[in-house]
């Protein structure tokens, strides 16, 4: 199958070296040129595990994988998978504006496409976007009509990153919402499809323009997947409303998670509990299930932020107040601002060397944005502390946005002198530091991440514990 795939960022070019690997031809389409450059040179642009084996497998003269600037080159696929970011406004908002740009330069490459073609949009979007804004804009700029000339899919991901790879080619569920289950969402449920039934039509083969062709054409993209998965992916076949809905319930619900163990592990600092022996307890419970009950410090990243404020501002756009999820967000605030009053109780850090350990928002990444780290140094900012910071691998993202901050190449050097120390990665690396620790001037540790071990000559405060 030929498959287009534009935007190249974080998602884009996952999916694109991915379905290369597995046998598509795949075109990766992006605006930035130097991207583009480097993943025609055989460099992945971004750092995930697996993934610049898969660029070396399939860039190259007779590979299956190649990018360009040029939208023209669209014409040629049999789909295009659309992966452009959909940030926030100021207000929390979600902003469509690079996403419609985007969809408007599909639209006008389908303007001279003769055959069936099929927009697949992975791009985070709130229910109804792709019907009220992307269609439009794709109707506008080829003069075509969707239903007839080309369909448009919303198929959610669920990528994490770290893991991204992985989670592609083993994924929990895949979600195909369609047009031709919008129609029936109002008469039923969805269905989950066993993904080797044969009952999927060929969309070449029905003249006549019909939803399934849609379902069909997704079945066939994710074949590869699925039997690499050795058919064992379920997939959930839904309107494209609910498919959209899905991917910010599955954020906002883990989002949620988070904040309900750390208000717990707030509760049980104070009764003296171990929350972690707690949350191992609970998660026993299938119903409760273990993942995501790591208390501490909270949750950052590119995607449970914007889509936490994205869901609440759209909620609201829509009349409904949501009251469950504006204190989850308000939990996630306040424990960056316990981990400083921690730190308070036991030494003023005014014009003090504080250490911070840990800029990334999560372990294995470079990347600062929605990074608990920020607030951290805000506080110490207002403290009028001198914040020394370590991070094996954000330092320099973190660098731009906090240029007044003290940046060093080694925990031990961060932790030099300084009063306290505020951990708020859980890199691995942390969990070794031992005599690095006798360094410091008062050895007052504040772990928002239970990464250190409570040991002899340091004074250990745990964030929730
Ligand atoms: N980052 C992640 O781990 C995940 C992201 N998502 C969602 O996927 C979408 C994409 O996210 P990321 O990959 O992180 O974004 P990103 O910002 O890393 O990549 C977007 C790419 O699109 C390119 N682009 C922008 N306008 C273009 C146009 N008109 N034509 C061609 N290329 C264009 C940009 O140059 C950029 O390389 C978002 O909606 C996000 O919420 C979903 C799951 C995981
Ligand atoms: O939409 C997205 O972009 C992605 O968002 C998350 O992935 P990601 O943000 O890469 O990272 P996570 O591993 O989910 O971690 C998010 C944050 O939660 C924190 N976290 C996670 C787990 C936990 O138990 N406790 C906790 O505080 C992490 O430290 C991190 O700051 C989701 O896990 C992905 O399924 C989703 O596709």
């Amino acid at each position: 199958m030929h498959v287009s795939v534009i935007g190249s960022g974080y998602v884009g070019t996952v999916v694109g070296a991915c379905l290369a690997d597995l046998g598509h031809e795949v075109v990766a389409v992006d605006i930035d040129p130097e991207l583009v450059d480097r993943l025609n040179a055989g460099e992945a642009p971004i750092h995930e595990p697996g993934l610049q084996e898969r660029v070396d497998r399939t860039v190259g003269a007779d590979g299956r994988l190649h990018a360009t600037t040029d939208h023209a080159e669209l014409r040629d696929t049999d789909v295009t998978v659309v992966a452009i970011q959909t940030p926030s406004r100021e207000d929390g908002s979600i902003d469509l504006s690079a996403v419609e740009a985007a969809t408007r330069d599909v639209g006008e490459v389908l303007a001279d496409k003769d055959d069936y073609h099929l927009v697949v949009v992975k791009s985070t979007v709130l229910p109804g976007m792709v019907e009220e804004r992307l269609v439009p804009a794709l109707e506008e700029a080829s003069g075509k009509r969707e239903g007839v000339d080309f369909d448009v899919a919303v198929n959610p991901e669920f990528q994490a990153q770290g893991s991204a790879v992985a989670d592609f080619l083993n994924p929990d569920k895949l979600v195909f919402g369609t047009a031709g289950f919008d129609a029936q969402s109002d008469a039923g449920p969805s269905r989950s499809a066993d993904p080797n039934s044969d009952a999927v039509p060929d969309p070449d083969a029905d003249a006549e323009p019909t939803a399934d062709r849609a379902l069909a054409r997704l079945h066939e993209l994710y074949a590869p997947v699925v039997e690499a998965a050795d058919g064992d992916v379920p997939v959930v076949e839904t309107g494209r409303r609910e498919a959209a809905m899905v991917k910010y319930a599955n954020n906002v619900f883990l989002a949620s998670k988070i904040s309900l163990i750390n208000e717990l592990g707030n509760v049980c600092k104070e009764y003296g509990v171990d929350s972690y022996e707690v949350a191992d307890a609970i998660g026993l419970d299938e119903r409760i299930g273990s993942e995501f009950l790591r208390s501490g410090v909270g949750w950052g990243g590119s995607c449970f932020p914007k889509d936490t404020d994205a869901l609440r501002a759209g909620a609201r756009e829509k009349g409904y107040e949501p009251e469950l999820l504006d204190a989850v967000v308000g939990v996630n605030d306040r424990q960056p601002l316990r981990l400083l009053e921690l730190l308070d109780r036991h030494v003023d850090v005014e014009d003090e060397r504080v250490a911070v350990l840990g800029l990334a928002f999560k372990p294995d990444t470079d990347d600062v944005r929605g990074s608990r780290a920020k607030p951290v140094l805000r506080g110490l900012a207002e403290r009028g502390a001198h914040p020394v910071a370590y991070d094996p691998q954000a330092a320099a993202n973190m660098r731009e946005e906090f240029p007044e901050v003290e940046y060093v190449d080694s925990a031990a050097a961060a932790l030099e002198s300084a009063v306290g120390a505020l951990v708020v990665t859980d890199w691995p690396e942390f969990a070794a530091l031992d005599e690095e620790f006798e360094s410091m001037a008062t050895p007052v540790v504040v772990d928002g991440r239970r990464i250190i071990e409570n040991r002899e000559g340091i004074v250990y405060e745990g964030l929730t514990w």
